[in-house]
């Protein structure tokens, strides 16, 4: 039988499905949106119903225009937005409230009674995370402490906990199988990334049972087969991994010091660092890239909360735009920013930063300034962010990256990867296949059927499609960089806590 496998992306704004063939060509696509919950300022929420019948719908979508049945397939790989928090009733099957996504800032202030009371240098040495409301661990604490009668369900060991991995495997399964993968379980703030288990002491901190969590799996293996009832036929799940960490997989970043930054909503970069878990000092995050054959693989990671969001909200927010593309454009009618530099910490600053109190700024504006200084400002913000990854990255490893892999939507626009080439002074490479998410999860479950060797021959599945070479020089980017960080800093500290 010819391998074809699935892969399952679940996004923030969307649900993919991608069947794929081993040397990496898609075979079919389906894709479907799903609504976006805002109860109040800065909070965010998903109905993980919703989520599942986007994905169903995805699948379905996927599977007819691949012109296959379920049965055809040779297995599953799963790959979602991390950190996003769903708690459900084993008995039932139902979620007890909303899922909390990651953009979600409600945890804010217990975030700072953990700081406060010290706990910041445990939760950096066991999970290789800042203390952050990004995290899941202070999302399910929230809602033990929020939603009638959970804590007492909780204690009665009917509730589970699941980033939407877990969600997804288990309505696949029919309920019966509630697990996770290393990477996804590494962004919770509950687990340690060393020993590889859920860390008593941060479960104890946080007040969850450990009887609410999740068994935790190699990122491929086969760990569940699909309910017939459900999927239409019975299927190997043999991939599992948080999306961030897939595109780096897909992006074939496997041998240490290899780097990735995906362009959505927001932006992660990510740097293999091989089996060695690289603490940071800089403002990274420590996290396992990928487990398999029992051996994890570790990542330092730098999360940018908004980048491509900056050009929704020129098209939503401003109606400077018509269309995200126009940017290209509309950028390169002008030779720079004529001095304007957009920060858009909507959200707060991520990394290196890690500012919730940041807010968003235009500096820089003078009477001169036209709606292309706007717009180029706002494409340039996404590279200068990243710039102040890279230096973290350079500042902990000891050495600078040599050249940067890029995907994803925002991308696709020739004018933010030059820029970004430009900024860092680095070649940029952009593949064939852009979809390295689904790639990555799709590759890791033919490795869990034992359909490839290993991670090895994704080597040759990566192709380079486009390679955007620096073209200004040293004295003009490192100008223009202090520009910009004079810039973030004024949008430091805005938001009185
Ligand atoms: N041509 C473009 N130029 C700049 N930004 C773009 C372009 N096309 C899409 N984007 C931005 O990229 C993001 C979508 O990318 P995608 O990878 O689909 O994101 P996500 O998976 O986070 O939803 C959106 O925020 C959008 O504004
Ligand atoms: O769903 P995306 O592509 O916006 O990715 C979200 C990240 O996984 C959040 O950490």
């Amino acid at each position: 039988m010819t391998t074809r496998i699935l892969a399952l992306d679940q996004g923030t704004t969307s649900s993919r499905a991608i069947v794929f063939d081993l040397d990496g060509t898609i075979l079919g696509l389906g894709q479907h949106e799903f609504p976006q919950y805002y109860p109040q300022p800065g909070w965010v929420e998903h109905d993980p119903e919703e989520i599942w019948e986007s994905q169903r719908q995805a699948i379905f979508d996927a599977l007819r225009a691949a012109g296959i049945a379920p049965g055809d397939l040779s297995a599953i790989g799963i790959t979602n937005q991390r950190e996003t928090t769903i708690v459900w009733d084993r008995q039932t099957g139902k979620p007890v409230m909303n899922a909390i996504v990651w953009q979600c800032r409600r945890t804010a202030p217990m975030c700072d009674e953990l700081r406060a009371a010290g706990r910041e240098d445990l939760v950096r040495s066991r999970t290789g995370l800042v203390i952050d409301a990004y995290f899941s661990g202070t999302k399910v604490a929230w809602i033990l402490e929020h939603v009638p009668e959970a804590r007492r369900l909780a204690d009665e060991g009917r509730l589970a906990f699941g980033t939407v991995d877990a969600w997804l495997i288990w309505k696949l399964t029919g309920g019966r199988v509630h697990a996770t993968d290393a990477t996804n379980a590494s962004r919770t703030m509950l687990f340690n990334i060393h020993t590889g288990e859920w860390d008593p002491e941060l479960l104890e901190m946080l007040g969850v049972p450990a009887s609410m969590c999740p068994t935790v799996v190699d990122s491929a293996g086969v760990v569940a087969e699909t309910d017939p009832e459900i999927f239409g036929a019975r299927v190997p799940i043999a991939g599992i991994a948080g999306d961030q960490q897939a595109a780096l997989f897909g992006q074939a970043c496997i041998e240490p010091g290899m780097a990735k930054n995906t362009y959505g909503t927001g932006s992660f970069l990510l740097q293999t660092t091989g089996h060695d878990a690289v603490a940071s000092h800089s403002g990274l995050l420590t996290t396992v890239a990928w487990s398999i054959g029992g051996e994890r693989t570790y990542a330092l990671e730098g999360s940018i909360f908004v980048t491509g969001a900056v050009v929704q909200w020129l098209r939503d927010g401003l109606r400077l735009i018509a269309h995200a593309e126009d940017t290209e454009a509309i950028a390169a009618e002008v030779p720079d920013t004529g001095g304007v530099v957009v920060v858009p910490a909507f959200v707060g600053l991520g990394a290196p930063v890690w500012d919730p109190y940041a807010r968003g700024t235009i500096v820089g504006i003078t009477r001169g300034t036209t709606r292309a200084h706007i717009v180029r400002a706002a494409l340039e913000s996404m590279a200068y962010q990243t710039r102040d990854v890279v230096e973290a990255m350079a500042a902990d490893s000891g050495q600078r990256l040599a050249i940067l892999r890029v995907d994803g939507g925002a991308v696709r626009n020739n004018v933010v990867a030059q820029l970004q080439a430009d900024v860092l002074g680095i070649p940029v490479e952009r593949p064939k296949v852009t979809e390295t998410t689904a790639l990555g999860a799709a590759y890791l479950a033919a490795v869990g059927v034992g359909a490839v060797a290993g991670p090895g021959g994704l080597r040759d599945v990566w192709q380079l499609e486009r390679r955007f070479e620096p073209t200004w020089d040293e004295a003009t980017r490192a100008a223009a960089y202090r520009t910009w960080q004079r810039a973030r800093d004024r949008a430091r500290a805005w938001v009185e806590a």
